[in-house]
């Protein structure tokens, strides 16, 4: 369970350059459900709604707490339990070679180095990647580093998986390989997302506004109003 407790990021005032502006209304919610998407334009808030789930961001004001732990004062016990897929999986690939990279994730739950490459090369090929197991991650596409990512991130074994736009760089088929893992998976999954169709397969969607949580109900219905706020030009910051 996740609560948002009146959490919210405002500026400083005495920053001339940000003047007090408001990145995210304060807000008040529990997320509960498996899968839980969040929409909304550019520049609305989303990135720095996830980022406030593991402790990245932390509130100006109010407070998050996962299972209970508080994002800023227990950051170390909320990681444990959050994994964070980035939408530059740059930002996230620390390994230069991608078995590397999968078997770090695997350290706390693999002592063992033969036994953790092995677990690597299989968590590798559940994706369809183990062709790509030697590669230095700076020749791979974008696409493939993303899904590298994703192999990287499920591998560490988190409760909940927080993914922002994770489907940015994929072709069909691989949006489609990664839509069908994240939906098999028994964590909750939390997801910024542009794909429409995305998101309405989520039980739950929140739609960002200008910092505002703007609707928050079942996907479809939020998408709906999403597209409604679009229509009637009332996405302004
Ligand atoms: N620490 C910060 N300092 C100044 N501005 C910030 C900070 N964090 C976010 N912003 C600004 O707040 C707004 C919301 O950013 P955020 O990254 O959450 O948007 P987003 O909805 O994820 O956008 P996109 O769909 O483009 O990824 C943006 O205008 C961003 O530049």
């Amino acid at each position: 369970m996740i609560r948002f407790n009146n959490a919210g990021l405002i500026l400083p005032a005495d920053d001339p350059t940000q003047q007090g502006r408001t990145v995210l209304e304060p807000c008040t919610l529990e997320l509960a459900e498996r899968r839980i998407a969040v929409i909304g334009a550019n520049g609305s808030g989303k990135s720095t709604l996830l980022r406030m789930l593991n402790g990245l961001v932390s509130p100006s004001t109010g407070s998050v707490a996962v299972h209970g732990f508080d994002t800023v004062r227990q950051a170390k016990s909320v990681r444990q339990r959050v994994g964070f897929l980035f939408t530059d999986p740059l930002s996230q690939l620390v390994m230069p070679i991608v078995s590397e990279d999968v078997e770090l994730s695997l350290k706390a739950s693999h002592k063992d180095r033969g036994a953790r490459a092995a677990a690597a090369l299989h968590a590798l090929a559940a994706l369809g990647l183990e062709h790509l197991a030697q590669r230095s991650i700076y020749d791979l596409s974008g696409g493939e580093r993303q899904l590298v990512a994703l192999c990287s991130v499920l591998a560490a074994g988190q409760d909940i998986l927080v993914a922002d736009e994770p489907t940015t760089l994929l072709d069909l088929a691989n949006n489609e390989l990664l839509q069908a893992t994240l939906g098999s998976l028994d964590q909750q999954v939390i997801y910024a997302t542009h794909d429409l169709d995305f998101a309405a397969a989520a039980d739950r969607a929140l739609v960002v506004a200008g910092g505002k949580i703007a609707f928050d109900g079942p996907a479809h219905e939020a998408v709906a109003a999403y597209r409604w706020l679009v229509r009637h030009g009332s996405l302004a910051s």
